[in-house]
C-alpha cells in the first residue's frame, strides 16, 4: 500500500488530533485492503484463542489490535486499551491523548463477507488507565467508526457534528462526504436479535409485541426488522435512514447488562449518535452520563432515532400491569 496521508491536507479535523486520527486512519485502510483479500489474506476468521472478556478471539481481531496498538505508539497517545487487551497499555508516558477501541466489531461475521467495523473514541489522558477510561462518555474528545463494506466509510464525530467520509479506492485517501449528518426520524425499522426473545425484560417484550402487531396493534403501523449482528453496520443504517437498535440486558448468565461494553463500543457510537441529533440510552438513562465500572464493563444498549429511543424508555415507565398485558389491552401508545 502508498504511504500517503490518510486524509487530505484540509481535513476538518482538530490539530492536536490529527496524529492519532492520522495513524488511525492509515490502520484502516491497510485493513480494508486486507479484508477485501479476504481467504487469499489466509484464515482470518480462525479461532485463536479467548480475549479478557472470554470472547472467542479470531485471527483478524488480533491482527487489527496489533496493528493499530504500533502505529499509535509513535503518537501524542499514553494509554491504549482495546477489547483484546486485559488492561490499558502504556504506550507514551508524555503523551496527552489515551485511545479505546474495538479493532474488529462484527468479528462473527468475518468468513460470511458481511460488513465488519472498528469503533474508537480518544479521551484526554490521565495518571491511570482506570482513572482514564473509567469516566462518562460525554468527556471523549472524539469518537468513530469504520466501516469495511461494499464502499470503506469513517463516521467521525469530535462532539457538535458527525462527519461521514468515504475511502477512495483510487487515491487511497479518506473525502468528506458529509460535514453534518442527521438521523431520519420517520423511519419505521428497528433492530434486535429476536432469538433472546424469552429472556428479556417485560418492557422491552411489550415494546416489541407492539411494534409485531402491526397496523393492527396499538402502535397501528407496520414495522420492518434487521439484525446483521455487526454493530458498526446497525449504526451505519441507522445513520442513513433512521431507525433503532436494541440490545437490551437479558435473563442469560452474563447478560445481566447486555452484551456490548461501554468504554470502546456504546460509549463511542453514542456520542457519534447524538451528534447526528439521535439518542443512546441504557432503556432509561443517556448513555454518555454513566460511568463504567471496569474497563470492559457492559450496558445495555438503545439508540437510534431520538423519538423511538424515548419511546422505549417510556415503556420502562409504565405500570407492571401494563406491560404484563397483551398489547390489544395497551392502548397507551401510537406511533
Ligand atoms: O451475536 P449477538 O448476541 O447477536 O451479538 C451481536 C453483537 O456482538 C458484536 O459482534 C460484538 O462485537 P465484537 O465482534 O467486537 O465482539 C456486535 O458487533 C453485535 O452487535
Ligand atoms: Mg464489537
Ligand atoms: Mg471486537
Amino acid at each position: 500500500m502508498t504511504d500517503t496521508q490518510a486524509f487530505p491536507a484540509g481535513a476538518p479535523i482538530p490539530a492536536a488530533l490529527r496524529p492519532a486520527l492520522e495513524a488511525i486512519g492509515r490502520v484502516a485502510r491497510d485493513l480494508a485492503h486486507r479484508i477485501a483479500r479476504g481467504p487469499l489474506e489466509g484464515q482470518m476468521h480462525a479461532p485463536v484463542g479467548d480475549n479478557a472478556d472470554g470472547d472467542a478471539q479470531k485471527a483478524l481481531d488480533v491482527i487489527a489490535d496489533e496493528a493499530f496498538a504500533e502505529a499509535i505508539r509513535g503518537t501524542d497517545v499514553r494509554w491504549y486499551a482495546s477489547e483484546e487487551r486485559t488492561e490499558p497499555v502504556l504506550l507514551n508516558p508524555e503523551g496527552t491523548l489515551a485511545l479505546a477501541i474495538d479493532p474488529l466489531d462484527g468479528s462473527s461475521n468475518i468468513e460470511t463477507n458481511v460488513s465488519i467495523g472498528t469503533i474508537f473514541s480518544l479521551r484526554a489522558a490521565r495518571e491511570t488507565g482506570a482513572e482514564t477510561f473509567l469516566r462518562p462518555g460525554h468527556e471523549q474528545l472524539a469518537a468513530g467508526y469504520v466501516i469495511y463494506g461494499p464502499q470503506v466509510m469513517l463516521m467521525l464525530s469530535f462532539g457538535a457534528t458527525l462527519q461521514h467520509h468515504i475511502l477512495d479506492p483510487e487515491t487511497n485517501t479518506f473525502i468528506l462526504l458529509d460535514p453534518a449528518v442527521t438521523i431520519d426520524g420517520g423511519s419505521t425499522e428497528f433492530a434486535i436479535n429476536a432469538s433472546n426473545y424469552r429472556h428479556w425484560s417485560k418492557p422491552i417484550r411489550a415494546y416489541i409485541d407492539d411494534c409485531l402487531a402491526g397496523a393492527e396493534g396499538p402502535r397501528a403501523c407496520n414495522f420492518n426488522m434487521r439484525w446483521i449482528a455487526s454493530l458498526v453496520a446497525e449504526t451505519h443504517r441507522i445513520l442513513m435512514r433512521g431507525g433503532l437498535f436494541l440490545y437490551p440486558s437479558d435473563a442469560r448468565p452474563g447478560y445481566e447488562a447486555g452484551r456490548l461494553r461501554m468504554v470502546y463500543e456504546c460509549a463511542p457510537i453514542a456520542l457519534l449518535i447524538e451528534a447526528a441529533q439521535g439518542r443512546a440510552t441504557d432503556g432509561t438513562t443517556r448513555i454518555l452520563d454513566l460511568i463504567p465500572q471496569s474497563l470492559h464493563a457492559r450496558t445495555p444498549f438503545v439508540f437510534g432515532s431520538a423519538g423511538k429511543v424515548d419511546h422505549v424508555t417510556a415503556y420502562h415507565d409504565l405500570p407492571d400491569q401494563e406491560v404484563s398485558a397483551l398489547f390489544g389491552n395497551r392502548g397507551l401508545f401510537r406511533a
